[in-house]
């Protein structure tokens, strides 16, 4: 179990998360709603180890998880121009090399092989040398998984990851997201505005207004009245 325990982080004198517990379940993809300012991005962000929260912790398996643990998708796939596909999924696993590597950018035929076998992953086998501006929105964040894959994370998390997409290129997106998390046995959560779009993959929601936990229900037992109930919250 990955466990949020009384999560805080404040911003100024606005608790932006609020004492937040909640759990989530490996292999299982846990949907995050809430109205525009509910927190979403701010426990994304604690998770991923870009914020510090001020109060309380979050532990897999009760050990502290640390920011290398986890992995995370931003709306626009934050990839390079100019980068060919399998350059930026090789770029995802960077940050933990030594800094000469870095500086480089050197990488194994190893980690070269592992990445063209993420790329497979994600339904672009036959695009790892494609510049990355040359692939439609669907297909540049189908490359913002793989990237983020490549970080060999425990943790998967995606922030709005589809809000640019159509609809059914979004679905497609959400369901390649869905199936590395349980092909790979992670703990994912993923930011939605439009939670409709996950309903064929999501296992769990979790809505959020002010900062609070007010939904945690398992995507079985949802119904379109919890949804909107969550964005009723002022
Ligand atoms: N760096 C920051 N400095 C000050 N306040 C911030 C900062 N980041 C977020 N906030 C505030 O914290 C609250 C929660 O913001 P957050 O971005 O986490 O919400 P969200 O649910 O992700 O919203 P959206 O759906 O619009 O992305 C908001 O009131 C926001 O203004």
């Amino acid at each position: 179990m990955l466990d949020i325990e009384s999560l805080t982080r404040q911003y100024g004198s606005e608790a932006a998360v609020d004492g937040l517990s909640a759990q989530l379940a490996r292999g299982e993809l846990t949907v995050l709603i809430g109205r525009s300012g509910a927190g979403k991005t701010t426990l994304l962000r604690c998770l991923d180890g870009l914020e510090q929260p001020d109060e309380g912790r979050i532990t897999v398996d009760d050990a502290p998880l640390a920011a290398t643990d986890a992995a995370l998708v931003f709306q626009s796939g934050a990839l390079v121009d100019g980068k060919s596909a399998v350059g930026n999924v090789l770029d995802g696993a960077l940050g933990r090399k030594p800094a000469w590597r870095e500086l480089i950018g050197w990488h194994s035929p190893d980690e070269k092989r592992v990445a063209i076998e993420r790329l497979h992953d994600v339904g672009l086998a036959g695009y790892a040398d494609r510049p990355v501006e040359a692939l439609s929105g669907g297909q540049q964040q189908r490359v913002g998984i793989a990237r983020a894959l490549q970080q060999q994370p425990d943790v998967l998390l995606a922030d709005e990851p589809v809000a640019s997409l159509d609809p059914e290129t979004g679905r497609s997106v959400l369901a390649v997201l869905a199936h590395a998390v349980s092909e790979h046995d992670l703990f994912g959560l993923v930011s939605l505005h439009q939670p409709g779009l996950a309903s064929d993959v999501a296992d769990h929601y979790l809505g959020m207004a002010g900062g609070q936990l007010v939904l945690d229900r398992p995507a079985a037992q949802i119904d379109s009245d919890d949804i909107e109930g969550v964005y009723a919250h002022e």
